[in-house]
């Protein structure tokens, strides 16, 4: 059973202050965006993973991994033992703030999902992603949505047009608990969150331009703070074109939304040349969330 599973980026990440629990509420504009990981998931003596592709050798391969998490979880529910082979094709980049560990989280829970015929609910399935982790719901989901709580709570939001993306991807990664403690070390009294409305209409309406003036995320400063080079990718990218650029969530990936695929391919190739990055790679936006696509249904 193969589930592809797309990346994301916030298009608005407004950020409050901690809460007692140690996490931030947020009013997060998630967009899920063309790079995907493939989780293929098979029946086996014990569960076991593995993984291939670019930073694979950063992903723990052990029971932490979000995918392994996500079977055992399924497994409990319904009284079973997870003995599954999961194996993950990577391609979004790890530890970048695409939400990639999320992303096979969701991934495999729809992979055990669809194995072991468990017929669980929409709603059960993304109850069991919210208790993984804070992004994992909208992995399942895709498209756009807004999320509020610690992000685990969901509302879809209407996309109107296809969206030009190029990603630099950073040479190194951040953790995403330490983004967070400097935004609170920045940020001494951050107000409530809120969702912006004329970033809503730009997503609704497709509208590029507008959605490039609406982009917003509050941990960007922070993580600047944590990775001051990435100051250097987001310049070279407005230089070369792009209608704005940002960094992606808790970063270092950073973002740059484009008018059409030529200028997208134009700033990825003047982002290669600087230096700045270690891969720019181009995709578009939205993309569908967690789907099987071995056996084709
Ligand atoms: C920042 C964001 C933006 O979408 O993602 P990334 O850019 O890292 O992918 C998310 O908030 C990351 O979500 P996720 O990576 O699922 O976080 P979790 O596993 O739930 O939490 C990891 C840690 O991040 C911090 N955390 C996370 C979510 C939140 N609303 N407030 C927090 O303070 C906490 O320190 C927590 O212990
Ligand atoms: N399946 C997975 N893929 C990638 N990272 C994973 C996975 N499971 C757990 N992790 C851990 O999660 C951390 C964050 O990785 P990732 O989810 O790719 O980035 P981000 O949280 O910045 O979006 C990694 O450093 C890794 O230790």
């Amino acid at each position: 059973m193969t589930v592809r599973v797309p990346a994301k980026v916030n298009v608005q990440l407004a950020v409050g202050a901690a809460r007692p629990d140690g996490f931030h509420d947020l009013a997060n504009v998630f967009l899920a965006v063309g790079l995907y990981d493939e989780v293929t998931v098979t029946e086996a003596d014990e569960l076991r993973v593995t993984c291939e592709g670019p930073g694979a050798d950063q992903v723990p391969l052990d029971r932490t991994n979000l995918a392994a998490r996500a079977a055992e979880a399924l497994a409990a529910r319904y009284g079973r033992r997870a003995d599954v082979h999961i194996h993950i094709a990577k391609d979004i980049p790890v530890a970048g703030g695409m939400a990639g560990g999320s992303a096979d989280g969701a991934a495999a829970l729809v992979a055990c999902d669809a194995l072991w015929g468990t017929g669980a609910s929409r709603a059960e399935l993304l109850d069991i992603c919210a208790e993984l982790g804070s992004d994992v719901p909208f992995s399942l989901v895709g498209g756009a949505a807004l999320g509020t709580g610690r992000g685990e709570r969901l509302t879809g939001l209407t996309v109107g047009g296809t969206f030009h993306w190029v990603f630099a991807v950073a040479d190194g990664g951040l953790s995403t608990p330490a983004v967070y403690g400097e935004f609170d070390r920045l940020t001494p009294r951050a107000p409530a969150p809120e969702a912006s409305e004329p970033l809503l209409e730009a997503l609704r309406t497709g509208d590029a331009t507008a959605l490039a003036d609406t982009l917003a995320n509050d941990l960007q400063p922070a993580a600047l703070s944590l990775f001051p080079s990435l100051t250097a990718t987001l310049r070279t990218g407005t230089t070369a074109g792009a209608l704005a650029a940002i960094v992606s969530g808790s970063g270092p990936t950073t973002a740059f939304l484009t008018k059409d695929k030529e200028s997208a391919h134009r700033v990825a190739e003047a982002l290669l040349a600087s230096g700045t990055c270690r891969a720019a790679r181009v995709a578009e936006a939205p993309a569908p969330g967690a789907t099987v696509i071995e056996p084709r249904p």
